[in-house]
């Protein structure tokens, strides 16, 4: 068994970035960044600070400016204004920069005919890493067996983890994924979750993008969400939580509030029930019983990052200002120019 598939990845690397008191070793740091495709504003004044040894999830509902932000960062598209660096240089400013941040933007952007480890020996040859590297990544991420196999045959799993094999190549401090488990399975999903914390547990800086919560909410440290390219919210995963509260349904609603503020319970009465800070539901079904009091229903409420997240992604003012449907725009938002996109991406390399 391969130590990824046995969910407990270690790297054969050079043992993980030693500690440093370099106080921009690792760090990601963008401020005031924006981008504009022609009359769209994708990203908008935003600020963003990564830190090692933390996992960042960076969130948005789809179009929201994710995976725009990344491309400025990487260097793949030039900002309208603002800066994005790592390690307080513009990527392009690195030498070597396999060595200092590895990526995984898209996980169709293979040759198709090149097999996995072909693939991984051209970026590996370019950027001058040991060629015995490409198979330590391949059975690392779990696809030693297809690594003769052409890329144009992987499934959307085994693309995803080809990509992350590339980006470990070079031994990175910094590692950007975007949308890292789009196309995983649940098995595939745990696997990476773990890897992931392995690599931060080593002190390496992560950012992974990602337009659902649920996917990410169990693997990440830190949260940046942002909307129509603007920062909404930021925190650590537990502080946008905030108190887990349960809500109960109850035929006697003042005697099950009292009996519960009795053993220490904060309980607040509205929506025709009881919120409860607790994420306990079980010690609230057996105080109602003990005092012999029927509950009608009894769930865990969404946290508040949950319900923040919901508001963002089921509300039309926050949603996919520029996916080629005008009546999907914002108020105030300007159409875009007739045909899509506003401006070409090859245009819009530096
Ligand atoms: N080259 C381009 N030309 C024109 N518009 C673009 C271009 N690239 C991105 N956009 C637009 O910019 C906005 C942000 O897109 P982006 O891909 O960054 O969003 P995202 O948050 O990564 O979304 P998703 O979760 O769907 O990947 C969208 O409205 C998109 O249509």
């Amino acid at each position: 068994m391969t130590a990824a598939s046995a969910g407990t990845p270690a790297i054969p690397a050079t043992g993980g970035p030693p500690p440093s008191v370099d106080p921009v070793r690792g760090r990601i740091e963008v401020r005031r960044l924006t981008k504009r495709f022609g009359r769209l504003t994708a990203v908008d004044h935003l600020d963003l600070d990564v830190v090692p040894g933390r996992i960042t999830g960076f969130l948005g509902p789809n179009g929201a400016g994710k995976t725009t932000t990344l491309r400025m960062l990487l260097g793949l598209i030039r900002p309208s204004a603002g800066t994005a660096t790592i390690e307080g240089r513009r990527y392009h400013d690195i030498a070597n920069p396999l060595t200092v941040v590895g990526s995984a933007l898209e996980a169709t952007n293979f040759h198709p005919g090149r097999s996995g480890r072909n693939h991984l020996r051209v970026l590996a040859d370019a950027a001058g890493i040991p060629g015995r590297r490409v198979d330590e990544m391949l059975e690392l991420v779990g696809i030693p067996a297809a690594a003769s196999k052409r890329a144009g045959g992987y499934s959307m799993g085994m693309r995803q983890r080809l990509g992350l094999a590339g980006a470990l190549l070079g031994d990175p401090r910094v590692i950007i994924l975007d949308e890292p488990a789009n196309g995983l399975d649940p098995d595939g999903i745990r696997w990476l979750r773990g890897f992931l914390r392995h690599l931060s547990s080593e002190g390496r800086t992560l950012l992974i993008s990602s337009h659902l919560l649920s996917e990410v909410e169990q693997t990440v440290d830190d949260v940046v969400i942002i909307a129509n390219g603007k920062r909404v919210a930021q925190g650590t995963v537990d502080e946008l939580r905030g108190d887990p509260t349960a809500f109960v349904r109850t035929s006697d609603p003042d005697r099950l509030a009292s009996t519960l503020a009795g053993r220490g319970l904060s309980v607040a009465r509205r929506d025709g029930g009881l919120h409860v800070t607790t994420s306990d539901l079980s010690m609230v079904g057996d105080i109602a019983h003990a005092a012999d009091i029927a509950i009608h229903e009894l769930r865990a409420e969404k946290t508040h990052l949950e319900e923040l997240y919901f508001t963002l992604t089921d509300q039309d003012q926050y949603r996919n200002r520029n996916l080629g449907r005008t009546d999907e725009r914002p108020p105030g938002q300007l159409p875009p120019p007739s045909g899509s996109p506003v401006e070409p991406t090859s245009e819009d390399r530096p």
